[in-house]
């Protein structure tokens, strides 16, 4: 039996539609399935563990966006059933990174499919992630991101990341960079006038910023970049360069590979996880190798 953890609330009510499109589809194709609907944050969390209980569930589906994939992992790294997900978000990087087809009926007739990938995930402090944390400036704008009532609007004409461009707009006029400690891989360094450390288990943040262009989700490594040492406005200047991927020719710019990183600073900065708040300053991040497998 499939298990859909349907999020009604994803991409301001997409979720919802696409969930009725996929159950007629599934009793066409006379498939044996369940679709669970979350009633407030983190209960796909809390389902998932219910779920992965139960013998006869072949795969867990997440419908929704990275939000709901990530509660989704949270509940299923350490059980061995696959994780499916039907894009039905505003940002989607996970799908992005993946290769799955942004198209509902396209994403679930690859799950039907049951191609398997196993992939690595990250680890920060006590919550799995799947694609990228964001440490310090992105941090901020993913916590006015969520706050957010332009998001809920631009959903609704399928223009959710222009929401997260404008807070980015408004955080760069009032964020402070700060010095921080950074172990990586055991080896202390000391970082002046950090904007922001995103470390990356895929390429993709935000709706389709290529922040770790060449991140990679197999590779049993985290590719980290750092920015800093730049003004607000050369910030700005820069800011466009990242959908392509280009940032990182900048010498403002720091990129690594790390297996685990220790991140402290004397001023709290803030971390999201998929684009869900994790909280502020000391973070313990790891990755764990080939641990979910992915349809
Ligand atoms: N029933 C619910 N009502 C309200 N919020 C919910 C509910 N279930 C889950 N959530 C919350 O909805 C938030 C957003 O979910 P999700 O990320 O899937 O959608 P999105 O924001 O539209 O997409 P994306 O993250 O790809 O931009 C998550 O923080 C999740 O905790």
């Amino acid at each position: 039996m499939y298990c859909f953890i349907v999020n009604k609330s994803s991409g301001s009510g997409r979720a919802k539609k696409i969930a009725y499109h996929i159950e007629n589809t599934l009793q066409e194709k006379c498939i044996r399935y369940r679709i669970l609907y979350t009633r407030q944050p983190n209960h796909a969390t809390k389902l998932v563990q219910e779920m992965v209980q139960k013998k006869e569930v072949k795969a867990i589906i997440a419908v929704g966006g990275d939000g709901t994939v990530h509660e989704v992992i949270n509940g299923l790294v350490g059980s061995d059933i696959p994780l499916g997900v039907i894009p039905a978000g505003s940002g989607n990087d996970f799908c992005r990174g993946m290769g799955i087809p942004l198209q509902y009926n396209k994403a679930l007739e690859r799950i039907l499919k049951d191609e398997r990938k196993v992939i690595d995930v990250g680890r920060i402090n006590d919550k799995f992630f799947a694609t990228i944390v964001g440490v310090g400036f992105d941090g901020q704008v993913a916590q006015e991101t969520n706050n957010s009532q332009n998001k809920r609007v631009l959903n609704l004409t399928r223009m959710g990341s222009i929401s997260y461009i404008i807070n980015v707009l408004k955080v760069l006029l009032y964020y402070k960079p700060t010095s921080v400690d950074l172990h990586l891989d055991q080896k202390l360094t000391t970082h002046q006038n950090v904007w922001l450390i995103a470390i990356a288990n895929s390429p993709f943040y935000a709706g389709g910023m290529m922040i770790c262009p060449d991140a990679k989700n197999n590779d049993q490594l985290f590719d980290v970049c750092i920015v800093k040492g730049i003004s607000r406005w050369k910030l700005l200047r820069i800011f466009p360069s990242v959908f392509k991927g280009k940032h990182i020719y900048h010498s403002c710019i720091t990129t690594l590979k790390a297996k685990e990183l220790n991140i402290t600073s004397n001023v709290p900065m803030t971390a999201h996880g998929d684009g869900e708040i994790i909280g502020t300053t000391p973070f313990k991040i790891m990755i764990i190798p080939s641990t979910l497998t992915v349809l």
